[in-house]
């Protein structure tokens, strides 16, 4: 069914009607909302309160239904057309920003949205900035602080499993449990500024009753829980930097490969093959790992090669974890164990924690005397806190035990209704969770109300920065600043 499109004639014969009235003092900004290039259909986004006049001038259109889509010429100030295409109009506050908004829903290609982006300009629009679009609607309420960035975490997700939780973020349900948090602890400084302004009211101590310490507790559990499942977000949207370091022809590019699932670094059998640091991302059971390459460890005097060693020494200071990979048919001279090893390869053992011990070539190993090595080695890396996989980059062998070993050690579990966080977010529940622990020294230890209040008011104020409740300007212009244009 064709539709019908007003005449630019008869437009211009019905002068829009000039709503120039802007309360908010805001300019109205547009910007290309799809992504620059080759595409079906492009929209540019306009946002305040001369898009609808903006609209009406540039279609000919004296109106536009809120929420119905109307096809539509775009014209030049001379008349010619630019494109067809559809006008949305969101009426505010119900928008997506809360202000006036109208897409122009053109063709895609560079040309053409340019060409659209700047007519939209000539009419008195200005470029929206980074993030912008967003800003405006966290500004009217529309979205808090967390799903905003939610947003931009759904766009920039490198796993299906940190777009979903990203969404399930964008949806409330991460805010809410912060909310449902800054309810309990309001309610909890009620009760303790209560216990202040009325000292043993009808002869109860409110402040040694034991109420507010159950509350103060019940609220310090929620906080760790919700810090749990934030941290499991965080692993979601960040992933780990995961680097493979050794000697040189223990199989660390043997092992991206295998973990790439691709032959991504150079493999040969000539000890010194990687020179440069490579870097490879890759999704595994869910983590986003970011995987580099180094160049093997060694003496050399090789000019190359030693700025590949001082690369590698750089990437490893950097590392989240650690993988030490060794050739078991050759790295270990006789009697010396894999941490010996790790302590000669990077000046001292690294944390347990951030340390993963990778046996290669285990297809090499054949007789008995080897294996019984292998096994004594083992014993005390267990002993000590460490974990030893063995694996075969050649077979395959074991390439699952490790990918499983790694996520346990990062503490990732595959995710299921997870909610997508940042660091920020983790800082801001730690730094609650530090102000709760001095309320509680206070009200225990010393029974001392007023230091009680005001470590609640300050673990509010953290928690609150979360949502975006309580947030310094240069907090919000760094958030904002982050995002796409046109978000
Ligand atoms: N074309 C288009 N698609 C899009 C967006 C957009 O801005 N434009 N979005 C941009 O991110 C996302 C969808 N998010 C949106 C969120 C709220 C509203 C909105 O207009 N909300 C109003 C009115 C709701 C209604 O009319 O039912 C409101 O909340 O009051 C629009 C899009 C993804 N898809
Ligand atoms: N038998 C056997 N050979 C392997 C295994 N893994 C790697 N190799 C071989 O060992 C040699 C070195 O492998 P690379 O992956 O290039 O080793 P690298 O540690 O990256 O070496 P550099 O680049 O020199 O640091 C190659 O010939 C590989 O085919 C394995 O599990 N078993």
């Amino acid at each position: 069914m064709r539709m019908i499109v007003d005449s630019f004639e008869l437009a211009q014969a019905v002068p829009a009607t000039s709503n120039t009235s802007n309360p908010s003092g805001l300019a109205t900004i547009a910007a290309i909302a799809t992504p620059l290039g080759r595409g079906g259909v492009g929209v540019i986004r306009l946002s305040g309160a001369r898009a609808y006049d903006i609209a009406c001038q540039l279609t000919g259109k004296t109106a536009f239904i809120p929420r119905m889509a109307s096809f539509c010429r775009f014209y030049q100030a001379d008349g010619t057309i630019v494109d067809e295409g559809l006008v949305l109009y969101f009426k505010g506050p119900h928008s997506f920003t809360g202000e006036d908004v109208i897409e122009l829903q053109g063709h895609g290609g560079m040309i053409l949205q340019n060409q659209l982006l700047a007519r939209v300009f000539e009419l008195g629009a200005k470029q929206a900035g980074a993030g912008e679009f967003s800003y405006r609607a966290f500004d009217n309420d529309k979205l808090d602080l967390v799903q905003a960035e939610a947003i931009a975490d759904a766009i920039d997700a490198t796993s299906a499993a940190a777009a979903s939780s990203a969404i399930r973020s964008l949806s409330g349900e991460f805010s809410q449990k912060i909310n449902q948090l800054l309810e309990q602890l309001i309610h909890l400084r009620l009760h303790v500024e209560a216990a202040i302004d009325f000292p043993d009211e009808e002869d109860v101590d409110f402040l040694s009753d034991g109420v507010i310490q159950d509350k103060l507790e019940q609220t310090q559990d929620k906080i760790q829980q919700v810090l749990a499942t934030a941290k499991q977000g965080q692993l979601l949207r960040d992933g780990i930097h995961v680097v493979l370091a050794g000697r040189p022809n223990a199989g660390k590019s043997s092992l991206l490969n295998r973990l790439a699932g691709q032959e991504r670094a150079i493999v040969t059998n000539v000890a010194g093959t990687t020179r440069d640091t490579l870097q490879e991302t890759v999704v595994l059971n869910g983590l986003t790992l970011h995987l580099t390459d180094t160049a093997g460890l060694r003496d050399t005097d090789d000019t190359v090669e030693r700025i590949g060693i001082e690369r590698a020494r750089t990437a490893i200071t950097q590392a989240d974890m650690l993988l030490m990979v060794y050739d078991v048919s050759r790295d270990l001279a006789e009697d010396s164990t894999p941490l010996q090893l790790a302590e000669q390869l990077f000046g001292k053992l690294p944390d347990a924690k951030k340390l993963l011990i990778i046996a290669n070539k285990s297809d090499l190993l054949t007789d008995a005397h080897d294996k019984a090595q292998k096994a004594n080695s083992q014993n005390e890396i267990t002993q000590r806190g460490y974990e030893q996989v063995n694996v075969s980059c050649e077979t395959g062998a074991g390439i699952e035990t490790l990918i499983e070993t790694l996520c346990a050690k990062v503490g990732f579990h595959p995710p299921e209704n997870s909610l997508i966080a940042r660091t920020r977010h983790i800082d801001a529940l730690r730094r609650t969770a530090g102000h709760l622990t001095e309320a509680h020294e206070q009200l225990t230890v010393f029974q001392a109300g007023e230091l009680v209040a005001e470590s609640l008011r300050q673990a509010q104020l953290s928690l609150g920065e979360i949502t975006g409740e309580f947030s310094a300007d240069d907090l919000l212009g760094k958030i904002f600043g982050s995002f796409c244009i046109g978000k």
